[in-house]
């Protein structure tokens, strides 16, 4: 007998309602930082091939729900997570999930760009070859040009590749982080206000390649702009002291969305 599991429903309900189907799911999540709860009873589901902004003022638990996604928040001694978050179907929090295999499959991209005191080939290199993904060093020259094209880099750096990775501007840098992330070929990738630190122009370019990366990842990204949310996401979900407020499509949260809360905060009325 055919037994369809939980996500075969879901995509086959998807494919009918011409909805992308679920690649992470949120069950009520709750976050403690030693005796202080965080997050309550998140329920959160993320769309492949979709760009889902976390909105919210601050404090209110956006960058604690990015950070279960790929158990960054295992790295804090004193936070605690309950509740269930699924990859594909698979419990993360699960004991015979390999963490380090995790966050290949979901990468991060941090506030401040980070690239490592190496140089942009050994930044980009470094994934691939702790995860074995490269046959050679043709192979892994190939990966280091393929992701640095995918994150629009290419052209600025393909004649300095042995430079320093922290030689580059602020937005090179963020862009450098992102080619890191890709190397590894994620399928879901976390960003926590990833332009934060950027100027306007360096700014757009990011937004521009977190629009073109949408065709091969899922992508989650904090943001404190709601002109970044709007231009960027395809869905939104609105924080507020530790709950989701609510989560919609991002042009129904920006025109009419359905809790005060979240129109006083996209109206800026708090925040
Ligand atoms: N490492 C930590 N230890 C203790 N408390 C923490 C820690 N990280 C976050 N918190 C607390 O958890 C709550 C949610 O914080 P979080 O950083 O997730 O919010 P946020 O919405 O991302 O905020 P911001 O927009 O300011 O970055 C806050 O009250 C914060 O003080």
């Amino acid at each position: 007998m055919n037994i369809m599991t939980e996500a075969d429903v879901e995509q086959k309900l998807a494919t009918r309602t011409n909805e992308p189907s679920i690649k992470m799911k949120g069950d009520k999540v709750s976050v403690y930082y030693g005796e202080k709860r965080a997050l309550f009873d998140v329920d959160l589901d993320v769309r492949q091939n979709q760009v889902t902004a976390l909105i919210g003022p601050s404090g209110c638990g956006k960058s604690t729900f990015l950070r279960c996604l790929n158990r960054m928040n295992d790295t804090i001694s004193i936070a605690r997570v309950t509740g269930k978050i699924t990859l594909d179907d698979e419990d993360i929090y699960d004991k015979n999930i390999d963490v380090v295999e995790l966050r290949a499959r979901v990468g991060m991209v941090f506030q401040k760009p980070n690239p490592f005191p190496k140089s942009i080939y050994e930044n980009v290199s470094y994934g691939p070859r702790i995860h074995g993904l490269a046959k050679g060093k043709a192979d892994l020259d190939r990966i280091v040009e393929s992701s640095l094209q995918k994150a629009a880099l290419w052209n600025e750096v393909k004649d300095r590749l042995h430079e320093p990775g922290t030689g580059l501007s602020g937005g090179q840098q963020q862009r450098l982080c992102i080619a890191r992330a890709i190397a590894v070929s994620p399928e879901v990738i976390l960003m926590d206000e990833p332009c934060s630190a950027l100027d306007p122009i360096a700014t757009a370019k990011v937004e521009e390649l977190i629009d073109e990366l949408r065709e091969n990842y899922t992508i989650v990204i904090v943001t404190h702009s709601m002109q970044q949310a709007a231009r960027v996401s395809q869905r939104t979900a609105m924080f507020h002291l530790g709950y989701l407020v609510e989560e919609g499509a991002t042009d129904k949260m920006f025109t009419n969305p359905d809790d005060k809360r979240t129109q006083d905060y996209i109206t800026g009325r708090f925040g």
